[in-house]
């Protein structure tokens, strides 16, 4: 059967409107008037979404460092169609983290709370339903609570010491990253949820299951990522669930039952949960209602989701370096070794707060590897850009490359050099405010920001109180990233060598 000539034209039409669309979408910074990366492809200034090779946050710190040639301050440049305002500057930075915060208080995380309802969390919320919930859920986070929370940490690592011990002795070549998120998924598990995850007795316990799962980028997920930036009102008006079901029911029902067994036998834990719980007995006392289950649930999944793989990554990238740096690792293990001794062989809050080199060196692995390698907010009034006439219109998504700044030559000479005096008290002073994001800025900044370093630096020191580390075979210094992980994560595993010390 004759293809009919009205089915070729029919082809051929919607083609040219295609075109016609996306080189209309790719004029929005002209005709702006706003300076702007001319798009590379139909996918704007990004790779193709689906056959990712360097992954979009590559991508972007390219925008970045283009911009940055031409001595732009900031620029647009399109993800695909949709066009994304970068700011590059120092100072417009801080003014859209922190100065000029009340306009662009979200991030522009589209999610259907009553269809998906683990997504309304923190780091999704906006507007008076964040800023509610973020003065509940930051007396969770005071210094009091993380020194109570300190022994937990020592505890989880016991674990993580002996299964090392075991595995050096027999192998020659360790996954250093397995290992590590095992510790900080136990951690989270227990100051969470207080669970005890056994990760290491039970490589597939179910919390180390999840966290592999949910880090695990399918198909599916990559789609829902690429609607929520693309067309987010797919997402919205489709019910599509950023989160899928399984993982929505595991969590939910975990916090239930966790909630359930200890009003029934009054038991008081350690740990996050336990702060909700008392949140929302106060409250009942005072005739209100603090949290629902599922918003106790949504904020307990995010602790563990933005607590575990953060800070395990921080650990590995750090590990990686000190096995190809063996003086800092001499060196820093020098200062761990003396403050143990100083309190009784034990590793204490007060001696990790202590340990000034530890704190140097894990500052240079984040700015180095930042584990969220861009920072997101959505315009949500009209803003003018100070000392300009340039009005970005409410709606705009804006973005910042921490990759690209904590990399630029300007305030890191010699970027790809590992070199944690870069933030000893004077050369901290010597560089520009916002040049140093990895928590983020502002009033969005990080809230477990002291509790992910505590769990980083408590990890590495015992683990060099412990053990030598050298590279494995075949593992190479340059790292090459995971293009599909919205987290910065090597491609493949880290690989070290172990030597137990003697104490
Ligand atoms: C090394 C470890 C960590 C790094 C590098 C890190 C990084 C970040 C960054 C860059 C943001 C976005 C900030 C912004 O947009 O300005 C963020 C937000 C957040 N982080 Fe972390 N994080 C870490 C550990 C943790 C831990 C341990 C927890 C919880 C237990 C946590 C919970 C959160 C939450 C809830 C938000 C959203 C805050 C809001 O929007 O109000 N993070 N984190």
């Amino acid at each position: 059967m004759a293809i009919p000539f009205e089915f070729y034209a029919t082809i051929i039409a919607v083609v040219i409107l295609f075109i016609l669309y996306v080189k209309y979408a790719h004029s929005y910074w002209s005709r702006k008037g706003i300076p702007y990366l001319e798009p590379t492809s139909i996918f704007g200034n990004v790779e193709n979404p689906i056959m990712l090779k360097l992954g979009h946050m590559v991508n972007f710190k390219t925008c970045y460092d283009e911009l940055k040639k031409r001595k732009e301050g900031f620029g647009g440049i399109y993800f695909v169609t949709e066009p994304l305002f970068m700011a590059v500057d120092p100072d417009l930075i801080k003014s859209i983290l922190t100065k000029d915060f009340s306009h662009f208080q979200g991030r522009g995380f589209v999610f259907n709370e009553k269809h998906d309802p683990l997504a309304a969390h923190l780091l999704n919320l906006e507007g008076e339903k964040w800023k509610t919930m973020r003065v509940k859920v930051t007396p969770t986070f005071t210094s009091g609570k993380m020194k109570y929370m300190f022994q937990t940490l020592v505890d989880c690592g016991g674990p993580m010491i002996e299964h090392l011990s075991h595995l050096c002795e027999k192998e020659q070549n360790i996954d250093i990253k397995e290992i590590v998120a095992c510790y900080t998924t136990d951690i989270i598990g227990s100051c969470a949820f207080g669970l005890e995850c056994n990760s290491f007795k039970d490589p597939n316990a179910e919390f180390r299951s999840y966290g592999r799962k949910i880090f695990s980028v399918s198909f599916r997920d990559k789609l829902v990522e690429f609607l929520t930036l693309w067309a987010p009102y797919i997402i919205t008006n489709f019910k599509i669930k950023t989160i899928s079901d399984d993982v929505e029911s595991f969590f939910i029902n975990a916090v239930k039952s966790i909630l359930d067994y200890r009003t029934a036998n009054k038991i008081k834990r350690n740990d996050f949960i336990q702060i909700f719980l008392e949140m929302q007995e106060k409250a009942r006392a005072e005739g209100t209602e603090a949290f629902t289950i599922n918003e106790i649930a949504a904020q307990a999944f995010i602790f563990f989701l933005a607590g575990f793989e953060t800070s395990s990554t921080t650990m590995t990238f750090c590990l990686h370096e000190l096995s190809f740096n063996q003086e800092i690792q001499d060196k820093l293990r020098e200062e761990v070794r003396e403050i143990y001794q100083k309190n009784n062989g034990k590793l204490t809050y007060e001696g990790l707060m202590e340990m000034k080199y530890m704190d140097e060196v894990v500052n240079e692995t984040l700015r180095k590897y930042p584990p969220l390698p861009i920072l997101n907010r959505v315009c949500s009034l009209d803003y003018t850009i100070p000392g300009t006439n340039i009005t970005l219109p409410k709606g705009t998504k804006v973005i910042i490359s921490t990759l690209g700044i904590q990399r630029d030559e300007e305030y890191y000479p010699d970027p790809m050099k590992f070199c944690p005096e870069r933030f000893s008290e004077e050369n901290k002073a010597s560089r520009p405010n916002y040049t140093f994001l990895p928590f983020g800025e502002g009033p969005r900044v990080c809230i477990g920001l002291r509790f992910g370093m505590m769990q980083a630096k408590a990890g590495l020191a015992m683990l060099l109180n412990n053990f030598k580390l050298t590279p494995g075979a075949d593992e190479n210094y340059n790292i090459y990233f995971d293009p599909k992980s919205f987290i910065l994560q090597k491609k493949g595993t880290i690989m070290l060598k172990a030597e137990k010390l003697r104490s």
